[in-house]
């Protein structure tokens, strides 16, 4: 039972899908996906629970997604160890995704309350009201980095707001996405407000072009974020919120702890195998012997970065990146590099064929004319050597993208300087630019988003404001507008 429409599990009547574990090609999950019959029931399950889910009114639906956090405490374990099989991730890494979607629910109310709640102003003979209503059904959309916090980050604003919801995970990860869903069941959820459909891009395409959602939301490639950009042209009516890539800048400059830069170096660029939007991808390190000794530290620290499944004792660092083609596809982005004049200092190699195992790699682009702009979402961390620090902030900039950039450096002037140059939506000093906190907005600028941010803000796209004037009771002006005689 694969789908999850109006309350009741069904098998999708698509073609077979399969998830796999990463690190040893074991078979996880298999089912159907969804076809477009089932996405227009989905659809339509969700529109007829969607009035009743709204007048519950902000408390009652609270009540119900506190519910869901119960579920969500009492099976963290199960939950973690899903993701860890079908991501890869390791288990100590996943644990924090858990805790990350059960503080969810506490910020989400929070920023209900702050960003889009209720307000009123006494005017001389009325009172101006602000409320904020529901856009309707919603679509979201997940990528499978982070399989569950992601897409919680999505669904949990958009049901207090008072939508219901169709969620299409990434095919990469259908079994987390299956046991997110039963536990909103088992939390009591009413049937329709939250539905699911399986699938890859087929499903993908029939929900984001249906006619009956209000709005999508999306965490994912800036690749298909731009299709669904023109997928959703000419249709002003409906909002898009998108989550996109990077090619995040980290700059080093005048730092007295090497150790401890290279350590958020390390934090930045091979977290979770380098699978976060806001890795960092180019790392800047000033020309002279202050930099030569950190890129000999940061080396010997690669090197030494344990690799494993995500079960192995002691914990590795990193897993398995999700797949053994998405490892084949950060090794053919490695050569790519090489072949445009790129020095491996540290290469990344495939640890076990038919896996998604891989060692980080790190490799030194100074000397590469036309650096493509892309985003190489793995452990491959590119070093540019600079003279200037106005040179370095300039190179940063210097991307179509536009999502997170760090100063690791000692002088607070310096860090004031970046932050005033630097076009990012997210620009951090001396502290890891992976890791976002919820309790603050999250999105870029250029192909990284469309200026609709999630985490805290995501609650601004979930709601739409309606202004009302009001009085108790009809009464006449104290005096008639001219030409008017009653
Ligand atoms: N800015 C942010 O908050 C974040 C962005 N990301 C980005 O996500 C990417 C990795 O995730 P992926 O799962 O590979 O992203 P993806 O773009 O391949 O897939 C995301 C979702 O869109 C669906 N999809 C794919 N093509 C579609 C189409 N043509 N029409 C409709 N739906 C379609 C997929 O099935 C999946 O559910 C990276 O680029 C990463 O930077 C990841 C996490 C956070
Ligand atoms: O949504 C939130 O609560 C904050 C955003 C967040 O958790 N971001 C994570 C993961 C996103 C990614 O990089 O793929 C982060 O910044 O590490």
């Amino acid at each position: 039972m694969t789908q999850f429409i109006n309350g009741n599990w069904r098998d999708g009547d698509g073609h077979p899908m399969a998830s796999f574990n990463p690190a040893n090609g074991e078979q996880l999950w298999q089912g159907n996906a969804a076809t477009s019959a089932q996405v227009d029931a989905a659809v339509a399950a969700a529109r007829s629970a969607q009035f009743d889910w709204f007048m519950l009114g902000f408390e009652g639906r609270l009540k119900q997604v506190e519910a869901y956090r119960t579920q969500l405490e009492v099976h963290r374990e199960l939950l973690a160890e899903t993701i860890a099989q079908e991501t890869g991730k390791p288990r100590w890494e996943t644990a924090t995704e858990v805790t990350a979607m059960i503080g969810k629910i506490a910020l989400s109310a929070k920023a209900y309350q702050q960003r889009t709640g209720t307000s009123e102003n006494a005017l001389p003979v009325a009172r101006a009201v602000l409320r904020h209503k529901p856009h309707g059904v919603v679509a979201v959309f997940g990528p499978y980095n982070f399989p569950a916090h992601l897409p919680n980050g999505h669904i949990v604003p958009a049901l207090l707001a008072g939508n219901t919801v169709i969620f299409k995970p990434s095919e990469l990860t259908p079994k987390v996405a299956e046991l997110m869903v039963k536990l909103w069941q088992q939390s009591g959820v009413a049937a329709g407000v939250i539905n699911l459909v399986q699938g890859e891009v087929e499903t993908g395409k029939a929900l984001a072009g249906h006619e009956g959602i209000d709005g999508l939301f999306f965490t994912g490639s800036s690749r298909t974020g731009h299709l669904l950009h023109q997928q959703f042209g000419g249709h002003p009516g409906k909002i898009l919120a998108l989550e996109m890539g990077g090619n995040n800048p980290l700059i080093v400059k005048d730092v007295a702890d090497i150790k401890a830069a290279v350590h958020e170096i390390i934090q930045s660029a091979y977290i979770s195998s380098g699978q976060r939007c806001t890795c960092a991808r180019r790392l800047f390190v000033q020309q002279g012997a202050q930099g030569d000794a950190l890129i000999d530290m940061l080396i010997k620290a690669v090197k030494a970065i344990k690799v494993g499944p995500w079960n192995a004792e002691p914990q590795p660092f990193m897993g398995a990146m999700v797949s053994e083609t998405a490892a084949l596809g950060m090794l053919a982005a490695q050569q790519h590099l090489q072949q445009l004049g790129g020095q491996s200092l540290v290469v990344m190699q495939q640890l076990q064929v038919g896996t998604g195992l891989v060692s980080p790699g790190l490799m030194d682009v100074t000397s590469v004319a036309e650096l493509p702009d892309e985003e190489y979402f793995g452990p491959l961390l590119q070093l540019i050597r600079y003279q200037q620090f106005d040179e370095a902030i300039v190179m940063a900039n210097s991307t179509r993208y536009g999502l997170s950039a760090g100063l690791l450096a000692d002088s607070r002037a310096d860090f004031d300087y970046f932050f005033a140059r630097s076009r990012a939506g997210i620009v951090n000093w001396n502290k890891q630019i992976t890791g976002a906190a919820g309790s603050a907005p999250f999105g870029g600028i250029g192909a990284s988003g469309n200026h609709r941010p999630s985490a805290f803000y995501a609650a601004d796209y979930c709601a739409y404001p309606v202004a009302s004037m009001e009085a108790d009771t009809l009464s006449l002006p104290a005096t008639l507008s001219p030409g008017l005689t009653l």
